[in-house]
């Protein structure tokens, strides 16, 4: 299990980290999620001990290994952390079993309890065949899975991913994600997960942290950001295609909604809008974007004035560019946040 008690990190004047507090469940996926900038690398960083908080406490499985106010941090290759980055950064004058081997050399394990630990982790990641091969003879993806070998052989008890799959092409991104949980499953260990791609964090996730300006917006499953979005960031942000969000003042004049007055922002499901054919005191009117299928269905977008609106819809509809969609909200919105984006 891995506890972050009001963890943060300056840098300088700017503090990247904001009071973060979470608790991990032993054996889960916990994905870090957010915008570029919004602080997931730093957290990771100091979860694998490359940086020092600045405030606050990192526990694994009970044990303190970084203690912000106490400015202490036990060093990564001391923590039972395994960490992954986006370059693989191998060693390029070793083999690939060299590469598995080193961290059980390091670790002072004996010849042939390390011989039969790399070929184990070799064939766990299906790369059992390249073990004599060098880092610049395999490619991507499969120095990808060395690197994973890598982490994973010394059996440490928390495994730490920093965006591990960006730099592969998407196919192999898709199969990587299943494997990497394949792994994950096979190794038991508790998994820290970061990475600015909400598809990938919905679907490989067992836990999501929403990250957004150094601050945690939402921790919970990713059925549960998506049913109960405790934030107008999170309903934006998580979801394919994510939720819509509407100004109560746009609300059209026609609209049962508009009754009463209304302030904030609705929310809205693309699947409970629909589009009308043509224009209606209750449908609001936005310029054609897009159209694209989706399961069996169309996915419509239209925008105007800063206002994008998308609905997920049956039937045979022909936009080009320059059309006017109208589109009808339903009479009850999904959630309702205030001007500040909070749920009420
Ligand atoms: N060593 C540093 N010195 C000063 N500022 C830093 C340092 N490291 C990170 N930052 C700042 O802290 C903020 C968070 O950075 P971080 O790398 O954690 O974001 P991120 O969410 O991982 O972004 P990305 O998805 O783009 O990698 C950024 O504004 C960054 O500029």
């Amino acid at each position: 299990m891995i506890r972050i008690n009001s963890l943060s990190r300056r840098f300088g004047s700017f503090e990247a980290v904001k009071n973060v507090s979470l608790e991990v469940p032993a054996g889960s996926f916990m994905v870090l999620v957010g915008p570029s900038g919004c602080g997931k690398s730093t957290m990771l960083r100091m979860l694998a001990g490359l940086e020092t908080p600045t405030r606050g406490t990192i526990e694994f499985n009970g044990k303190t290994v970084s203690d912000g106010d106490g400015n202490w941090t036990i060093e990564p290759a001391k923590r039972n952390a395994g960490l992954v980055f986006q370059s693989y950064a191998l060693w390029p004058h070793m083999t690939v079993a060299g590469n598995v081997d080193w961290p059980l050399k390091v670790a002072g394990q004996g010849k042939q309890e390390r011989a039969d630990r790399v070929r184990e982790v070799l064939n766990l990641l299906g790369i059992e065949n390249l073990g004599n091969r060098f880092p610049n003879e395999i490619s991507g993806g499969q120095q990808q899975r060395v690197a994973i070998a890598r982490m994973i052989a010394p059996r440490p008890g928390i495994l730490l991913f920093d965006e591990p799959l960006s730099n592969l092409d998407a196919k192999l991104r898709v199969e990587m994600r299943s494997e990497l949980l394949r792994i994950h499953r096979a190794t038991s260990a508790t998994s820290v997960y970061v990475t600015h791609d909400q598809v990938e964090a919905m679907t490989m996730a067992s836990h999501v942290a929403v990250l957004n300006e150094g601050r945690i917006e939402q921790f919970g499953s990713p059925s549960e950001l998506v049913a109960e979005p405790s934030s107008a960031f999170v309903a934006t942000f998580v979801g394919t295609p994510p939720a819509n969000l509407v100004d109560a003042d746009l609300i059209p004049p026609g609209h049962p909604l508009r009754k009463g007055n209304r302030t904030g922002r609705l929310m809205f499901r693309p699947e409970d809008i629909s589009v009308c054919s043509g224009p209606g005191p209750a449908s609001i009117e936005m310029d054609f974007a897009e159209i694209s299928p989706l399961a069996g269905r169309s996915m419509i977008t239209g925008t105007k004035n800063g206002l994008r609106l998308t609905a997920v819809t049956d039937g045979d509809f022909r936009f080009s560019v320059g059309d006017k969609v109208h589109f009808l909200l339903p009479l009850q919105p999904a959630a309702c946040f205030d001007n500040e984006g909070k749920r009420v």
